[in-house]
């Protein structure tokens, strides 16, 4: 059966036209001789093998028939035009081989014409010189790939445009960059000049998008050549081959319909697909497409063995839940299974995980002989019934009842729930004795002798509690099925773990993720963000058994928001130092976006109620606009916060729901929802509420911590608008009430009340 190839920027269509092109390409999917498809030559194109096909009376599909040495042929379909508009088009297209790198792509005949080395050398005669020595000087005043020691030669000799590579050497802003980059033909081309815009060596650019010199130069005319040119991974930003009608339809008729299933950036694809000799971490900013890798590999992996065992979490529900919907999204083929243990992928948040092996384990979570038993390993002696949940209120009540001698600094359900949690658990520690010989690394506070036995005793009291009502905590849940598992290697229960937002993921969740399947091959592959890091403390993976040992690479390219709302979004990082799961740095170098937009708008007002005024006026001007209600989130810091926003709105007549932790988003309504509830999901236009420096929600709890560990607090305050600020696709704008939050960039403009202020 002929085989359709889905080409670049396709034109988007109206709903009957849609079903036509569907139709039509089904057809010819099953056999392009049959009547009615009319695939023709036409007069004069400067492509030879460029083909029409009849959608209906009005359109017309314009396609590359490509044959080479295959019984059937290759299609690529470069969309559906009026007729007229069809004929120009099909007229200037061209699908050729890039001579410098034997990448496929699509251009106009105009821009086949490669300038020779003396066009070259004149132009690059004529461009500004490279930045002058010092380093004093204002950079901005120069071109920005030449600060970076590119210069046009290099880029003609990647194989880029001459007119995109023209413009691009002589950009000096971001968004000049980004101009040239649009007016690149290719998908691939445009990333590279980002990529070098930003920092990235030439060599390195070469390497991930696999621009090497043909070995033989590319003959025009070879079909098989250009089947070859098609399939290289920088070829397929553009072009997708379509694997059956499921994936046809989803591209062509649904409106939902995301690039990301079949569009992959070469890096993507690498870190999908390829086999990993143990442990992986992938590392990136937000939106640069950390869960579309997961999914793809997920995917991938069971195609590559149905019966393999595998599972994909994350830190919970919703955001499990959202994996679900988008890989059945991906593929409705994947078998999502609800068995843990069972072939195919098993998906669940991390705690529900802990909760499925203790309930598979039950009976042999006790001692036996002269084996203590997973429990009591854990917890030391106690009743081996762990199901029922602690009450959050046991930490306070022990304090009470057990904390006489602890100074006030550590009279705190935090300071308790983060001890608790990144030492004692992890650790296995069941004595005071045990307790007062532990290292502590990566925690903030010092404890004495006499603090450390303090504590001790406010443990073994929140214990004996637990103990009383058979009850554990999610910390102890995870560790105590990592101790099983450990201790049943027959049990493990997965073959390939993927894990996705691991950078909130405690300490014995880590240890169970690492139990759940067996050292080997493909075995662990962590997604992560440690700028995104809002709930926990840092956690470094080698402490908890995860070797990942140079397998760890880091995705760059935002594919969400625009690059104005990153730029402000990272602005909210700046200045302080992050740490990745490695130890490493986490560092923002080259994280960028292809897409340009208004830049956040600040607004500042006087008062509460001014405030929400605010937000009714923008949200009810974006609906005028013709934007889904859907389509738009208003993220505050507390659900107090939230409820009042939905208040406001309903009161000016514009419908709004407030979402709760694990509640779907639904549709409809404006979705309101907290800065916490927001991670993993993406909106066109955003409002951030309340981001003002009293408001009671940011930094709450900060003054009941210990001093020392204040700064990690903080420092999650300011992921958390790091979060909710890179949830924009489109518009962000950004409101408070009073005081402007210091956790916002600097903007260099003065902020008053009622001032709009455009960053
Ligand atoms: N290759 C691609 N082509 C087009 N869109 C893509 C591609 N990869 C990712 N995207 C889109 O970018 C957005 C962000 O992707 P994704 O959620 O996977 O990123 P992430 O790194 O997990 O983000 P976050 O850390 O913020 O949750 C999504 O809308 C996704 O569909």
């Amino acid at each position: 059966m002929p085989q359709i190839i889905l080409g670049p920027n396709l034109p988007k269509l109206d709903g009957s036209v849609k079903k036509a092109a569907y139709a039509f390409l089904e057809k010819l999917g099953e056999n392009d001789q049959a009547p009615g498809l009319h695939i023709e030559p036409i007069n004069g194109t400067a492509d030879p093998r460029i083909r029409t096909g009849r959608v209906n009376d009005y359109w017309r599909a314009v396609l590359v028939k490509i044959q080479g040495q295959a019984t059937e042929a290759h299609y690529v379909y470069l969309g559906t035009y009026q007729h007229d508009d069809a004929i120009a088009f099909a007229k200037t297209a061209v699908v050729r081989i890039n001579p410098r790198n034997g990448i496929a792509e699509l251009v106009r005949a105009d821009q086949l014409v490669e300038p020779t080395i003396e066009e070259r050398d004149t132009a690059f005669r004529t461009m500004p010189k490279p930045k002058p020595k010092p380093d004093d000087v204002d950079t901005t005043l120069y071109p920005l790939l030449q600060t970076q020691g590119v210069a046009l030669a290099d880029l003609l000799d990647l194989g880029i445009d001459a007119d995109a590579a023209e413009q691009a050497i002589l950009a000096r802003t971001d968004d000049e960059i980004l101009a040239a980059a649009q007016v690149a033909p290719a998908a691939w081309q445009a990333d590279a000049l980002l990529d070098l815009a930003f920092g990235v060596k030439l060599p390195d650019v070469k390497e991930k998008l696999g621009l090497t010199a043909p070995d033989v130069t590319p003959d025009p005319a070879s079909d098989d050549q250009l089947l070859e040119a098609l399939q290289k991974p920088a070829a397929q930003m553009d072009f997708a081959f379509i694997e059956d009608n499921d994936e046809l339809r989803a591209a062509i008729e649904d409106d939902n319909f995301g690039r990301w299933r079949i569009f992959l950036h070469p890096e993507q694809r690498d870190y999908a697909f390829k086999d990993r000799n143990g442990s992986f971490r992938l590392s990136g900013g937000a939106g640069t497409g950390k869960t579309v890798v997961l999914l793809h590999r997920a995917r991938h992996l069971w195609r590559e063995n149905p019966d393999a065992r595998i599972v994909l979490t994350t830190f919970n529900k919703t955001l499990a839940a959202s994996l679900e919907e988008t890989l059945r999204l991906l593929d409705p083929k994947v078998p999502v299974v609800t068995e843990l243990g069972k072939a195919g992928v098993y998906i669940a948040g991390v705690d529900a995980l802990a909760r499925r092996v203790l309930s598979k384990a039950e009976g042999k979570l006790a001692g036996n002989g002269s084996d203590v038993g997973p429990v009591q390993r854990v917890l030391g002696q106690r009743t081996p019934h762990v199901m029922e949940l602690t009450a959050r209120a046991t930490w306070m009540t022990a304090i009470e009842s057990a904390g006489a001698a602890l100074p006030a600094s550590l009279r705190s359900q935090a300071f308790f729930e983060a001890e608790y949690s990144t030492v004692i658990v992890p650790n296995l520690v069941t004595t005071r004795d045990e307790y007062l010989r532990v290292r502590r690394p990566g925690r903030g506070v010092a404890l004495s002798r006499k603090d450390r036995v303090a504590v001790w005793n406010v443990v073994e009291a929140y214990r004996a509690s637990a103990a009383a009502n058979n009850a554990t905590d999610w910390d102890e849940k995870a560790m105590i099925a990592a101790v099983y598992l450990n201790g049943a290697p027959d049990d493990r229960p997965a073959d390939h773990v993927l894990v996705d937002e691991a950078q909130d993921l405690a300490p014995s969740r880590l240890f169970l993720l690492r139990a759940l399947a067996p050292e080997g091959p493909n075995d662990l592959f962590i997604a992560e963000d440690s700028q995104q890091r809002i709930y926990g403390q840092k956690v470094v993976l080698s402490r908890y058994g995860i070797n990942i040992r140079g397998r760890s690479r880091r995705l760059t390219l935002n594919y969400r928001t625009t690059a104005q709302n990153l730029q402000y979004a990272v602005g909210v990082l700046s200045g302080t130092q992050w740490v990745d799961m490695e130890s490493g740095d986490a560092t923002v170098a080259g994280y960028r976006s292809a897409r340009s937009g208004p830049p956040p708008v600040e607004l500042g007002t006087s008062s509460l109620v001014a405030e929400l005024g605010k937000v009714a006026d923008q949200v009810h001007d974006w609906l005028e606009e013709g934007n889904a209600p859907e389509t738009i989130g208003v993220l505050v810091r507390t659900r107090f916060v939230g409820e009042k926003v939905v208040n406001a709105l309903a009161e000016r007549g514009v419908q709004a729901r407030f979402v709760q932790d694990d509640a779907s988003a639904g549709t409809g309504k404006i979705l309101v929802m907290t800065m916490h509830r927001s991670k993993g999901m993406e909106f066109r236009n955003v409002v951030l509420f309340g981001v003002s420096s009293d408001e009671p929600g940011w930094g709450v709890g900060l003054n009941s911590l210990p001093e020392a560990e204040r700064a990690d607090a903080e420092l999650r305050e300011r992921s958390l608008l790091y979060v909710a600020a890179t949830r924009a696709r489109d518009k962000l704008v950004v409101l408070w009430n009073g005081k402007r939050s210091d956790l916002l960039p600097e903007s260099g403009v003065a902020a008053s009340p009622d001032l709009e202020v455009t960053t």
